[in-house]
């Protein structure tokens, strides 16, 4: 794993994030499996929300190259710092109506931002033009009744005449059933794949088993 930002997944393979942890037993067996990114959900409308009980301790616990990412939505800048001053968050996701402006205070701060859009059928990729020079990934999800977790996929070949340098996450109800489509996924950008509500036995829990399944199928072997 790159410790700054990179421009593309080694030699196609994306890394992998799987979010909306809480549970610590769970985080633990997750953990275990080593993805590259492990998400944790600050939105308090969210039934992933982590309130203020993760701890520092848990987070530091971690196996090391396991990035942390703080998801927020529409949250203010002193409350998003604080929380990654707190836990020692290394990327912030940001899945509101963040102005570019947002981005880069927080990049100014050393984090690195992941801006999320929702996709639907008339996604226009113009209205991120504005957050190019600001942020260091985009993420794409399926737009749904919540701003994430809504466990459904959108058309990713949308995202087949993507026109920018900017390395992306592609997200929104990804389960292990897309196996052989995620394998063979070509698509200009693509950083990472984002799992979360389909690999879930309860909100903040998931199932260790089914995603090792999608690790192994998705990971090239040695
Ligand atoms: O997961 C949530 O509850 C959530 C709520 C509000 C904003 C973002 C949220 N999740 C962010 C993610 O990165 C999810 O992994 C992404 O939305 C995909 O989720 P899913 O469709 O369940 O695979």
């Amino acid at each position: 794993m790159p410790t700054a930002p990179a421009t593309s997944a080694p030699a196609g393979t994306p890394y992998i994030k799987v979010c909306g942890m809480r549970e610590p037993t769970s985080l633990a067996a997750v953990a275990a499996l080593q993805p590259d990114f492990l998400g944790f959900i600050f939105y308090p409308k969210s039934s992933r929300y982590v309130g203020e009980e993760l701890s520092a301790e848990t987070l530091a616990a971690l196996p090391a190259g396991i990035r942390k990412v703080g998801v927020f939505v529409n949250e203010n800048t002193e409350e998003i710092r604080r929380r990654v001053r707190e836990l020692g968050l290394d990327l912030v996701q940001l899945h509101g109506h963040e102005a570019p402006t947002q981005c880069q205070e927080l990049r100014e701060s050393g984090l690195a931002v992941v801006k999320a859009f929702s996709v639907g059928a008339d996604f226009n990729f113009d209205q991120l033009t504005p957050y190019v020079s600001h942020v260091d990934y985009f993420l794409f999800d399926t737009k749904g009744e919540q701003p994430g977790g809504n466990g459904t996929t959108f058309d990713w070949s949308l995202l087949a005449g993507y026109p920018l340098e900017v390395p992306y996450f592609l997200a929104g109800g990804l389960d292990l059933a897309h196996a052989d489509s995620l394998r063979n996924l070509r698509l200009p950008g693509l950083f990472a794949l984002d799992l979360n509500s389909r690999f879930e036995t309860a909100p903040g829990v998931k199932d260790a088993d089914l995603l090792r399944q999608l690790f192994t199928k998705l990971r090239p072997r040695g």
